[in-house]
């Protein structure tokens, strides 16, 4: 089907909260602990002293307080940097950062279009400061990335609809990566985290499946396509790098993450897929058979092993160093549209068909004929489908990881289960459709 991207509509969803719910409540499983914690030890200390008199038990008090600013200010000493901290993976990123990061005293966040809820975030205890750049440009890069010790490059643009030239994919996910490596190496910053993607190995321009593989598994990584062959440069330009001397001459420490297909609140591709079945009537159409396996995995499990690789990245540079992980969770197996569905079907909609409607060459043709109409369009408008011929194969190819590299090396765990991953998602596409209406 061809599937357009859409603008607002009202729909069918039961749970009314505002769209700005999920942003403003944001919090993660085990949040509260950190603060639940320090309440605990001070009821120790205080039962400690209960039985002194009433001085002696303040003073002690005083001193526990005192000794905790003094620990604290050791503590907060690191400055991160996280490019591409607006969009939908850099906010989660950001906000996982301030919750479970205690270490941090300043956070830069680097973005092409600053995002207005950033202003909440500088009340907190951490310095966040808003840099709005271009990754393009070296000289923007450089001066955000000077004193950070740690960088997240999250940034690129993410298009596999033709919505942006070839070149400039390339310019942002190549040579922005180039002039975030550089920038490390000339400001002296030791710790490089880049956002890759799955699609640096697949699925491949020969449609080969990738059948709950690990970053081990042999697979013949070929691209055409703007997107992964970009991305694909990125990785090896990062991983490339490690072992490079900094300023300073301590050697630079880098690895790379690769996110299956991402979902959770922001998801723009979600919110497309939601406002085209309610202008089909609350019908979407099998496409897809639902044998084929598309791997997904929950942002904040994403952001979460961010934050986690930066941490440990400090810890155990030899071997971290130069690695790739997949990101993963308990997400279940399923097909793009099945997956989908996990989501959209409490909000109303129906998938229609046990199998797909449409014969697969059909498809093509259409995908084949959206191309077309693109091309001959893009003198006068921005036509832009969802489905074309590399997003059909994409859909059509079956690619789903099981690892535990992450676990292995850094004692990764996902925070969220998926019940949670599902219940705030679909919270946040309620929300999403009552500020619609
Ligand atoms: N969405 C997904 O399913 C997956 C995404 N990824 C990767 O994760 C990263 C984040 O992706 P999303 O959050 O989905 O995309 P997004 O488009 O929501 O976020 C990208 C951010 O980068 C910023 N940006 C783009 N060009 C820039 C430039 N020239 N200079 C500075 N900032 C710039 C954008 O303004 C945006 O805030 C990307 O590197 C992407 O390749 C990897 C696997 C899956
Ligand atoms: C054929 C249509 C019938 O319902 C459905 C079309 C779905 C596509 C738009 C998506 C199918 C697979 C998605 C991609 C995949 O999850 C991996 C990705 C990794 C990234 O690094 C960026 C996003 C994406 C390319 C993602 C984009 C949307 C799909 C192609």
């Amino acid at each position: 089907m061809p599937v357009e991207h859409s603008g607002h509509q009202g729909g069918p969803c039961g749970k009314r909260v505002g769209e700005e719910g999920w942003r403003l409540g944001w919090s993660v499983p085990g949040m509260a602990r950190r603060e639940e914690q320090a309440e605990g030890d001070n009821h120790l200390s205080l039962a400690g002293n209960e039985r002194r008199p009433a001085l002696v038990a303040s003073l002690g008090t005083l001193g526990l307080w005192l000794q905790d600013m003094a620990d604290s200010a050791q503590a907060q000493k690191l400055v991160y940097l996280v490019t591409g901290g607006c969009g939908f993976l850099g906010e989660h990123v950001v906000r996982m950062l301030l919750q479970q990061e205690p270490r941090l005293r300043e956070l830069r966040i680097f973005d092409l279009h600053l995002g207005p809820w950033l202003e909440e975030l500088k009340t907190g205890p951490v310095q966040v400061t808003a840099i709005q750049g271009d990754v393009t440009q070296a000289h923007e890069v450089a001066a955000a990335v000077a004193g950070a010790h740690v960088v997240i490059h999250t940034a690129g643009l993410v298009d596999v609809f033709g919505k942006a030239s070839p070149e400039t994919i390339h310019e942002v996910n190549v040579q922005g990566t180039k002039n975030v490596i550089e920038a490390c190496v000339q400001t002296g910053t030791q710790f490089l985290v880049y956002t890759s993607s799955m699609e640096v190995v697949g699925p491949n321009i020969k449609g080969h499946p990738f059948y709950r593989g690990n970053e081990d598994t042999p697979y013949e990584a070929v691209h055409r396509h703007p997107y992964p062959s970009s991305k694909a440069r990125a990785e090896q330009l990062v991983l490339e790098a490690n072992g490079r001397k900094v300023r300073g001459g301590l050697p630079l420490v880098t690895c790379a993450l690769r996110p299956t297909g991402i979902y959770g609140e922001g998801h723009q591709i979600m919110r497309d897929i939601y406002y085209q079945g309610l202008r089909l009537g609350g019908r979407l159409f099998r496409a897809i058979p639902a044998s084929v396996e598309h791997g997904r995995v929950y942002v904040g499990n994403v952001a979460w092993m961010h934050v986690l690789v930066a941490r440990e990245l400090q810890q155990r540079p030899a071997l971290m160093g130069g690695q790739v992980y997949f990101c993963y969770d308990k997400s279940p197996y399923k097909s793009y549209e099945d997956f989908n569905m996990e989501f959209l079907g409490p909000c109303g909609l129906r998938l229609v068909g046990t199998r797909p409607l449409l014969p697969y060459w059909l498809l093509m043709l259409l995908a084949a004929l959206n191309a077309l109409l693109q091309w001959l369009l893009r003198p006068l408008l921005l036509y832009a489908p969802l489905l074309n011929p590399y997003t059909l194969a994409m859909a059509n190819t079956t690619f789903t990881v099981s690892t535990n590299k992450a676990q292995r090396h850094f004692g990764y765990e996902p925070l969220f289960s998926w019940e949670e991953s599902r219940t705030r998602t679909i919270r946040w596409m309620q929300a999403m459709d009552s500020s619609a209406q």
